[in-house]
């Protein structure tokens, strides 16, 4: 079926080498936002039946292939216009097909919203899984406020973690949800709960992270129709009976946690360098990188819907990047260039994502000869005098693979383990990479 066709693979190589890169410079597009792709593709799903949306500039990678391979398998009708344009057909959560498990690989964005999602509106029972890692990730907090509502969850192997089966539909009424470990737990309950017969109050708890992809998904559901009401900052009241309204079009804004290792490839390598798809009028959290490398010497003007970088002289970062999790890892290898000492702060849940992004993280900016403290939730980077050539592991964390490229600015190089895992929100990342930097 064309719509799952399989994407060239980012890089059918082992290991990658870069090395001495002087200049980023030209101009990029950046893929969808993976973030809005996915909460796009569902929300398309639950409109009233009948509705047709067309999502434009959709992200085609592994994490938006789990999510459309689940719809798939629901039933829900979606056509192929290009390879960045689909049109979804709204059931309404009256799912044509049941199947009776649903794969979603290491997608959160996948995992969390369609566990909630389909605690709302059946079919039951249903099992939903995941690989390996996914196993590892918890997800017992979004389990546990679904149990609060009505449904019946039972772990399949290890409690508080996927493989999950959902046999009874939730009610809804005063639910809390404990927001500490991920803010996809706060997003899939508001995406979920609106299809409830009965209202719900949400109330948060814990110190909620990652707060502007709550914020993203406020946003998303207004889109569509649905209205969510927050008397306080860590409460929110959402009618139930709510029907999904297409907006008929929708458009994937450019990733803004892609951006940030152009932004970065493009101080580095001097610029100018003009990267298309995310700028002032962005929704999602991590523009907010920007701001950040800004503060550490970058040269960035953000335009409208686009931002443009030259070089800069990079001093020391010290910030609690608690908002902005994915792009805050770009600037654990940007460190490496800069002057003095960066320390990127309450991130303890780089934890518990594709891999343990701060032991990870540590292990391997090691590998360079920089001096670096791991802590609970934070990490301080020191460069050494002269960077040496490292061979990086990656840990099938396309993140790890993506920031550890800006080592090919240095004169002692890098070596990627496994590239290719970038697929899972980039699968250009290199191929766009070797086009730009030299
Ligand atoms: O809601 C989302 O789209 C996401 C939320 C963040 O996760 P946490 O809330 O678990 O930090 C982020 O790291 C992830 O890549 C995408
Ligand atoms: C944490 C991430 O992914 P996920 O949506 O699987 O949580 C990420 O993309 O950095």
């Amino acid at each position: 079926m064309p719509l799952f066709a399989p994407w060239k693979s980012c890089c059918n190589v082992e290991t990658l080498r870069l090395q001495g890169l002087r200049q980023c410079a030209g101009r990029v597009d950046l893929p969808g936002s993976k973030s809005i792709a996915n909460r796009a593709l569902l929300m398309a799903a639950l409109c009233q039946q009948g509705q047709t949306t067309e999502l434009r500039h959709m992200l085609r990678s592994d994490d938006t292939a789990r999510m459309l391979e689940a719809l798939a398998a629901l039933g829900v009708s979606m056509t192929e216009i290009d390879r960045t344009t689909l049109r979804i057909k709204g059931c309404q959560g009256h799912w044509p097909q049941h199947p009776q498990s649903l794969y979603l690989g290491n997608a959160g964005t996948a995992m969390r919203p369609l566990t909630a999602v389909l605690a709302a509106t059946g079919p039951c029972p249903i099992t939903l899984t995941g690989d390996s890692r996914m196993q590892e990730r918890p997800i017992g907090d979004l389990v546990a406020a679904l149990l609060a509502g009505g449904a019946t969850v039972d772990y399949q192997g290890i409690n508080g973690y996927p493989p999950l089966t959902i046999t009874n539909c939730m009610q809804g009424g005063k639910v809390q949800v404990n927001g500490s470990a991920s803010s996809q737990y706060i997003s899939a309950l508001l995406m979920a709960l609106p299809l409830l017969a009965q209202d719900t109050t949400l109330e948060l708890v814990g110190d909620v992270v990652s707060w502007p992809y709550i914020q993203l998904t406020l946003s998303m559901l207004a889109a569509f129709g649905i209205v969510v009401e927050q008397p306080q900052q860590q409460q929110f009241f959402i009618r139930g009976g709510q029907i999904y309204q297409s907006p008929q079009t929708y458009w994937i804004e450019g990733d803004a946690s892609a951006a940030s290792y152009w932004l970065a490839a493009g101080v580095l390598g001097g610029g100018p360098l003009r990267i298309d798809g995310i700028g002032h009028k962005s929704i999602q959290g991590d523009i907010q990188f920007v701001d950040y490398l800004r503060q550490m010497g970058g040269q960035v003007v953000l335009h409208d819907e686009y931002a443009e970088v030259q070089g800069g002289e990079l001093v020391a970062l010290d910030a609690d990047l608690n908002a902005i999790p994915d792009a805050a890892m770009t600037f654990a290898t940007l460190a490496l260039f800069a002057q003095g000492t960066t320390c990127i702060r309450n991130v303890a849940n780089w934890r518990i994502k594709e891999t343990d992004r701060l032991h990870a993280m540590a292990t391997e900016l090691r590998k360079t000869g920089a001096q670096v403290e791991e802590g609970a939730d934070f990490i301080c980077i020191t460069p050494p005098q002269q960077l040496q050539h490292a061979r990086i592991a990656t840990y099938d964390d396309h993140r790890m693979a993506m920031c550890f490229s800006l080592l090919g600015f240095s004169d002692a190089g890098v070596t990627i383990e496994d590239p290719a895992c970038c697929a899972k929100t980039y699968p250009d990342y290199f191929q766009e990479f070797n086009r730009l930097c030299r």
